[in-house]
């Protein structure tokens, strides 16, 4: 092979081993397993690429792809056999009423068709939810009436609380979807038990739709990477093998040359005369040149099929591309909807939740104080009742817009609920939180609001704790809570701050 062949070859394996590790960034994220075969194929292809390493790398990977399947399957069909069962004990337990029977019957013959995939578990066990519509009501049924005991009051109030909340988030993505308007709008006036546990169903068919998606979703995206990655390999394989077969190739001609050069020795050798030397230098020559164009041949038409190889790989790479860009942007778009309030856009409890454990972290490493506090709008069902929700809505995005603007760098708030906001303060004692929360009370005051050409202050009280050594973040957000009461019981529109303990 002379040194520009073997510059191509180099450069098409380059090529290839580029191609590969581009690829191989495209499926991190999805085990410890495969993150760390992906980096050993990495390894392999680095400088100066060893394709057959690269290959056994390649099988590994596609072993755990086909077993990442086969957890979908088996999740698919413990699940799909989960439903059976619970079908059938409720056709049993409503075996008198015929209507409810057939539909459990249809359910069950869904169940049972041959499926493995995410969507047609979603088609089941969205039937299946429907079968909680056609339950018989107790008079229907022969069995004999249960009264069941009535909730617990505080039971109740958190029920209210939690489905407020998640209504609020639902009814922000889904603005078009009037059952679940109405009932938001039921659930502010006050639900009695009944229609409260008819809310709660609401809401989980909505959960589980979502999640069952989301699920689909993330199966497809497996199943096609491995798909695509199953192609490209074998493509590696192929571009391998004509690697291969075009050096065993040049190694026969190479051969050939050196028959025909020794052929050359012997004809001088053998002292034939200058017509003779003339003749047979000239045949030998023919026959060097037919060899050398057979060979420029066979390496042009070689070359070309690595080339349109790289070509596919490249599309295929291209496409893959595309897919991922698009599953990682669901991937965000997903992460931002889960932890942003979708009414006033602020952070919601989610992101709390996360910001408060990374605060305390720093806290505890820079040795700095880190406070919370919790406020509440004052008097916030008044807008309510006098002026309708929307307006209250509407109250609850100005606000928290004009909270938001309030803080600087190392301040953090979040939606907690309702009329409800918690606030972290990094780097902060209580005497500096006392001065910033008493700040934002005076800012908050400040905005003027007309509703229906009455000029209104709006206020909200405040409480604040101080985070002490061996305190977790849920007992200073009690200490801080009980504040706020504290503030609401002495007249509304102030700052306490627990000075107590810190
Ligand atoms: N419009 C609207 N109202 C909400 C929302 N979330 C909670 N509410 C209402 O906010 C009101 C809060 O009322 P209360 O807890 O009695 O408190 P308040 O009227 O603010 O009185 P104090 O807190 O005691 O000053 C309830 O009527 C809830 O229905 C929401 O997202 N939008």
């Amino acid at each position: 092979m002379n040194s520009s062949q073997l510059q191509s070859v180099q450069r098409h394996n380059e090529m290839l081993a580029q191609s590969v590790i581009r690829l191989s960034k495209f499926f991190e994220g999805y085990s410890a397993d495969i993150d760390n075969e992906l980096q050993t194929l990495r390894g392999h292809l680095a400088g100066t690429p060893d394709f057959s390493l690269a290959s056994v790398s390649i099988g590994k990977l596609d072993h755990l792809f086909q077993g990442d399947i086969k957890n979908v399957r088996r999740y698919t069909a413990s699940s799909l056999s989960l439903i059976e069962q619970s079908v059938r004990t409720l056709q049993q337990r409503f075996a008198q009423d015929t209507e409810f029977r057939t539909h459990a019957a249809s359910v069950l013959t869904l169940a049972n068709q041959p499926t493995d995939s995410l969507q047609a578990l979603l088609k089941v066990c969205l039937n299946s939810l429907s079968l909680i519509q056609k339950l018989p009501t107790p008079c229907d049924t022969a069995t004999p009436e249960v009264r069941t005991a009535p909730l617990n009051p505080s039971i109740t109030r958190s029920l209210q609380e939690e489905l407020q909340h998640l209504l609020d988030s639902y009814t922000q993505l889904q603005p078009d979807n009037i059952q679940l308007g109405n009932l938001r709008h039921r659930l502010l006036e006050g639900l009695n038990e009944d229609d409260l546990l008819q809310a709660c169903l609401v809401i989980l068919r909505l959960i589980v739709k979502d999640s069952m998606g989301e699920a689909a979703m993330s199966g497809e995206v497996i199943q096609s990477l491995h798909e695509a990655l199953g192609k490209l390999n074998k493509n590696v394989e192929k571009s391998i093998v004509h690697t291969h077969q075009a050096f065993v190739s040049r190694q026969k001609t190479d051969e050939v040359f050196k028959q025909q050069l020794n052929d050359i020795e012997d004809m001088v050798a053998a002292d034939t005369g200058l017509d003779g030397l003339k003749e047979q230098t000239r045949y030998h020559l023919k026959k060097m040149a037919s060899t050398l164009a057979q060979r420029k041949e066979s390496e042009r038409t070689e070359q070309q099929k690595i080339m349109s190889l790289l070509s596919r790989m490249q599309t295929q790479l291209d496409s893959l591309e595309r897919q991922t860009i698009d599953y990682r942007k669901k991937l965000a778009q997903q992460h931002c909807a889960s932890h942003t309030d979708p009414l006033t856009q602020l952070p919601n409890r989610m992101a709390y939740n996360e910001k408060i454990v990374s605060a305390w972290q720093h806290a505890q490493a820079s040795q700095q104080p880190l406070s919370l506090a919790v406020l509440d709008i004052d008097h916030f069902k008044n807008i309510n009742d006098r002026f309708g929700h929307a307006a209250g809505d509407k109250t609850l995005q100005v606000v928290a817009n004009q909270l938001a603007q309030g803080l600087n760098e190392g301040e953090f708030i979040a939606r907690w609920g309702g009329e409800e906001f918690v606030l972290v303060y990094e780097n902060t004692g209580p005497t500096a939180l006392a001065e910033k929360l008493e700040k934002l009370r005076t800012r908050l005051m400040a905005l003027p609001f007309k509703f229906k050409q009455e000029r209104l202050t709006i206020t909200a009280s405040f409480g604040g704790a101080t985070f002490t050594a061996d305190e977790t973040a849920e007992q200073v957000f009690e200490r801080a809570d009980q504040k706020l009461y504290e503030a609401k019981r002495s007249g509304r529109n102030c700052v306490v701050i627990d000075q107590d303990r810190y």
